[in-house]
């Protein structure tokens, strides 16, 4: 059979650096109802308001990372889906990004017109979350019924835990914990707490979005809670790599807005590690399947300033999965096993 396409989705990125560019970008990004979850004319005035300085300063930020054949996260995608095109048998390996270009219309419109009626979906978030998951898998749904494509899908589901996207971070990472380090910062995306709340308040009102850990959270709250699921990433990757509990934390980055986000916030962190003798800080962000503007510049270029100004010696940046063959391999299976959706 090679007609089962595999369509590879990331969050996407600017066209350019120009300001007008990052506008147009952040504009579709936080008009998205998934993202900014307010009623229309709220989040309308609260974006607009974030559009008067914003794209200045992230611009200036993408400037500061972008690779001379584009963005890295789309460039990193572009090869990761070079390395699934040896590991998928089924069909073409498409990539698409839920803003900005290449867009889920334009591929998947192309796809049928190609004769492709089965697709498997994939998000490449291995934590769930409404402003990510659940936006891809909304977008696509909305292309093939409003255009009437004679698709159907069959969806990744989140791998926070999986044994095979486990194993490929850990062979990912192993060559950076074999240096020698003094701790390792887990930093993961953060999210407004509200986001989760509203998704497990239904099952556990009382579900504590502060706790340290995600042993015995149930498995139905598991499934809705982004924090958790970070949590239970993290976990699994120390035990994989046999760090011990004061070797490693956990924290979460790019607060946006006044709201309050899950914490304990990095930039907090990385005062806090320095301040606790901490010399050689190694930090990786497990939300991330590729670098882009949030782990290279967020933590390896300011991150690393404000560690350094706050007492500590080093930063060093473990690289994202990327195209790594394991987990080209690892992602290749995860896929193979994707359940077929119903609508
Ligand atoms: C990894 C999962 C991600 C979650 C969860 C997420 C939630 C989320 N993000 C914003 C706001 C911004 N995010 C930005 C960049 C960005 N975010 C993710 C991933 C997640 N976001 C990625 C991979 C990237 C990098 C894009 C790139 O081009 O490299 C940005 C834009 C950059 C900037 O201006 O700083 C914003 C803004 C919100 C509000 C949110 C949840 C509500
Ligand atoms: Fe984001
Ligand atoms: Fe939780």
């Amino acid at each position: 059979m090679t007609d089962h396409a595999l369509l590879l989705v990331n969050l996407g990125s600017p066209a350019s650096t120009d300001v007008a560019d990052v506008r147009s970008y952040l504009n579709q990004f936080l008009m998205d109802p998934y993202v900014v979850d307010l009623p229309w004319p709220l989040r309308r005035l609260l974006v607009s308001l974030i559009l008067i300085r914003r794209p200045a300063q992230s611009a200036h930020a993408y400037a500061s990372i972008w690779w001379p054949d584009g963005s890295p996260l789309i460039v990193l995608s572009k090869r990761l889906q070079e390395a699934m095109k040896s590991q998928w048998t089924h069909g073409p390996v498409e990539l698409a990004m839920r803003y900005g270009e290449p867009s889920l219309e334009t591929v998947l419109t192309r796809l049928a017109s190609q004769g492709i009626e089965q697709v498997t979906l994939a998000p490449l978030y291995p934590q769930f979350a409404d402003s990510t998951t659940t936006t891809v898998i909304e977008e696509a749904k909305r292309v093939v019924r409003e255009r009437k494509l004679p698709i159907r899908f069959a969806i990744l589901q989140p791998f926070f835990d999986d044994p095979d996207y486990l194993d490929a971070l850990a062979e990912s990472a192993r060559p950076y914990l074999q240096k020698d380090f003094d701790h390792l910062l887990l930093s993961f995306h953060g999210l407004p707490e509200r986001h989760i709340r509203k998704l497990v308040k239904h099952i556990d009102p009382k579900h504590d979005l502060r706790r340290p850990d995600s042993v015995g959270v149930s498995d139905e709250v598991l499934a809705r809670c982004y924090r958790s699921q970070c949590q239970r990433t993290a976990e699994a990757f120390a035990a994989r790599m046999g760090l011990r509990p004061e070797q490693w934390s956990v924290s979460f980055q790019s607060r946006l807005g006044k709201d309050k986000w899950i914490e304990p916030y990095t930039e907090a962190r990385l005062d806090e590690l320095a301040a606790q003798g901490v010399k050689k800080l190694l930090v990786m962000c497990p939300a991330f399947v590729a670098d882009c503007i949030e782990t290279l510049e967020e933590i390896g270029d300011r991150g690393r300033e404000q560690f350094v100004e706050a007492g500590g010696e080093s930063l060093e940046l473990v690289p994202c999965l990327n195209d790594h063959p394991d987990w080209a391999a690892a992602l290749k299976r995860l896929c193979e096993r994707a359940p077929q959706s119903m609508v």
